[in-house]
């Protein structure tokens, strides 16, 4: 069919989410997304263009006597806010990575943004807030989600906190399909043919989906829905896809080049699942990823995680032990927040010097 993109093909397959908060890009889309996703990268970014200016000014104006980071929370949720009608779902927007070992911050600062987007006219359904996905990042999202505040469990790199995102009510999961540090560095990059099978993180989410639909059939309780972010190619978008996820979120880089590439496989067979979990079923050709963990070393067996442990008890000690065990999720963890507090402590820069200049008026 004439026209048809890899864009096209995603579309027939999963919810398109994107990674973005930039209005315009999102208006160009030749799609409705469903999710628009956030991190301080992105609002920071979307801070500084021309488009954004005046909020910024505004909100220098209006919180700046409250210091930098009001400004930046009240930025981020109506940068965030002017994208709702843009969108099919929710906007959403991260905590700081400050707070990753602090549950009553990260409660603080949620009740702040949910605040926000109140008086910004934005609905609790159209709006959830990314929890990096410590102990106390699980902890935090037990008490919001639920209060009615939905959360996303992000920077998601083993099983045991996708467990504990369960465990804690979250509404979505970001697990990272790569590295932070393999955008930067490409000797990073997996070099692997077939994504969906040989990629060293399939393994994992397969063993998140599986747990997920384990849990929903034994409980009948919504599961948290998988919205897989950092990928380095379109192909590593479509094999999301395969693995069974119902959303995906999707970068502008990766947006361009679905669009830009002609669809020339023949035509999709499948439709995108109406329930994330009620009819997913491990492709055969990935069944034995279930018992694979390419990622952990000797120091710990990366199947280790148990469906029937609380993570989130004795105050997320045991999620965050689980975590130190595993020398990839936190190394990547660390490598995230390092990557989140650089972006942020731009958008503090910013924000300060306008906060100066306007005392000067
Ligand atoms: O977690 C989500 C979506 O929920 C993403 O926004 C996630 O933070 C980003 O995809 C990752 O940080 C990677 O960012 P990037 O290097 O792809 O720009």
């Amino acid at each position: 069919m004439a026209g048809r993109t890899l864009l096209t093909r995603l579309d027939e397959l999963c919810n398109v989410d994107v990674d973005d908060a930039d209005i315009e890009f999102i208006k160009s889309l030749p799609l409705k997304p469903y999710n628009q996703t956030s991190n301080q990268a992105i609002i920071t970014q979307a801070i500084t263009s021309t488009t954004n200016r005046p909020i910024l000014r505004d909100c220098i104006k209006n919180y700046g006597s409250q210091g930098w980071e009001t400004v930046f929370e009240r930025v981020s949720v109506r940068i965030c806010a002017n994208n709702v009608p843009l969108i099919m779902g929710r906007v959403l927007i991260q905590t700081s990575p400050k707070h990753i070992h602090d549950d009553m911050a990260i409660v603080n600062q949620c009740r702040r943004f949910a605040a926000a987007f109140e008086e910004a006219g934005v609905p609790r359904d159209r709006f959830a807030i990314k929890i990096p996905f410590t102990g106390s990042g699980a902890v935090a999202s037990r008490t919001l989600n639920a209060e009615g505040i939905r959360t996303l469990a992000t920077a998601v790199f083993c099983l045991e906190q996708a467990i504990a995102a369960s465990q804690s009510g979250c509404l979505l999961i970001s697990p990272y399909f790569n590295e932070i540090a393999a955008h930067f560095d490409p000797a990073l990059r997996p070099n692997v043919v077939d994504t969906a099978l040989e990629h060293p993180m399939s393994p994992r989410i397969i063993q998140m989906l599986e747990a997920f639909k384990t849990f929903y059939t034994e409980t009948g309780e919504e599961q948290p829905i998988m919205v897989i972010a950092s990928h380095l190619s379109p192909e590593e978008v479509l094999a999301m896809a395969e693995l069974g996820c119902q959303h995906v979120t999707v970068s502008q880089d990766n947006y361009r080049q679905l669009i830009a590439s002609p669809d020339e496989s023949p035509a999709t067979t499948r439709t995108k699942p109406t329930h994330p979990y009620a009819g997913l079923s491990t492709p055969e050709r990935l069944q034995s990823l279930a018992q694979k963990d390419p990622l952990s070393g000797t120091e710990k067996n990366g199947l280790a995680a148990s469906l029937d442990t609380d993570y989130v008890a004795q105050n997320g000690k045991i999620l965050d032990a689980a975590i130190e065990r595993d020398y990839v999720a936190t190394k990547r963890m660390n490598d995230a927040m390092k990557f989140f507090t650089e972006w942020e402590e731009k958008a503090k820069q910013i924000i300060e010097d306008g906060i100066s200049k306007l005392s000067l008026t």
